[in-house]
């Protein structure tokens, strides 16, 4: 696998493959790799010729500086995953490399998505993501950009860019991979205790009981009886619990397709997952 960090020098390396007919995919990641991120890397292998990972903890998405400071960076760990999953290049490139200079305006207006759910609560989350999205597709110039679908929220509001940019790009959203007892993998469930760790099986618990009983009970009552999955732990303090329109994340009305989506803290570890209904 070549590891690269500088931008001009993967750029140079990818137009050389396209002149030669291969088609690009692209993994952006923030590190601390894990199964889920691999399922990724695994379907670009699959699709596409020369597989680029990016890892790069992007400080412009971060609403909460503590969250930031302690994000995960097992580079050595990552390395070895990347390389024994065939990944062809591992971009990781420096903060000043991606920011070169402090404070770097960005214009694109994510719209509506920026004011729900994730967006309502980590204000200008989702304008630090377009920023580095956009400079990852600039600089890595994929055919195909890989995603997974527990960010589905980001997903939505890269689609809606890739559009309104006109950015050559097709997007794949992969399942969800989860530990044997449901819990989404993540790179933060590393911060989890013990204790907490049983706790954070509600979010998988809560969203499976919504699925299973999609077609039996009311939307309000899916919620309400979702809701105690939060109530038993003072570990758990839950941020949102939506049932929504899957193309527009409105609140759901009426029953037709639907995706319940939750927010919850575990302890101080903030987890997000999501389950498609119908
Ligand atoms: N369990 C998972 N299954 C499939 N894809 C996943 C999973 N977890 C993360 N991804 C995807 O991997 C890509 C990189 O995500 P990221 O590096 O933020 O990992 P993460 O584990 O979600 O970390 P975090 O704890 O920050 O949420 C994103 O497209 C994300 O949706
Ligand atoms: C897409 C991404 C790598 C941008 O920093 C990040 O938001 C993530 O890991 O989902
Ligand atoms: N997986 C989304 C990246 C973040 O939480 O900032």
């Amino acid at each position: 696998m070549k590891r690269i960090t500088r931008k001009e020098d993967l750029t140079s390396l990818l137009l050389q493959y396209k002149q030669e007919g291969k088609r690009i995919g692209l993994v952006p990641t923030m590190g601390a790799l894990h199964q889920g991120h691999l399922s990724l890397v695994q379907q670009s292998l699959k699709y596409t010729d020369v597989t680029v990972a990016s890892i790069f903890v992007n400080p412009t998405q971060f609403n909460n500086k503590t969250d930031l400071l302690k994000y995960p960076k097992p580079i050595a760990e990552d390395i070895a995953k990347l390389e024994q999953a065939g990944c062809h290049i591992l971009f990781h490139p420096e903060v000043d490399e991606m920011y070169p200079e402090v404070d770097e305006p960005w214009e694109y207006e994510v719209g509506e998505l920026d004011l729900l759910l994730e967006g309502e609560f980590r204000p200008g989350h989702y304008k630090g993501v377009t920023q580095i999205v956009y400079k990852l597709f600039k600089t890595a110039i994929p055919d195909v950009a890989f995603f997974g679908q527990k960010d589905y929220q980001q997903f939505l509001v890269i689609k809606k860019m890739v559009n309104d940019l006109h950015l050559p790009i097709q997007l794949k959203s992969c399942d969800i991979i989860r530990e044997a007892d449901g819990l989404a993998m993540s790179s933060r469930n590393i911060h989890l205790n013990p204790e907490e760790r049983l706790a954070a099986l509600s979010l998988s618990k809560a969203l499976l009981f919504i699925k299973d009983n999609y077609n039996l009970l009311s939307i309000d009552e899916l919620k309400q009886q979702a809701n105690k999955f939060f109530t038993g732990s003072n570990l758990l303090n839950l941020e949102y619990l939506r049932i929504c329109n899957p193309d527009n994340l409105y609140d759901l009305q009426e029953k037709g397709p639907a995706i319940a989506l939750i927010a919850c803290f575990v302890g101080t570890t903030r987890l997000i997952d999501n389950m498609m209904l119908a």
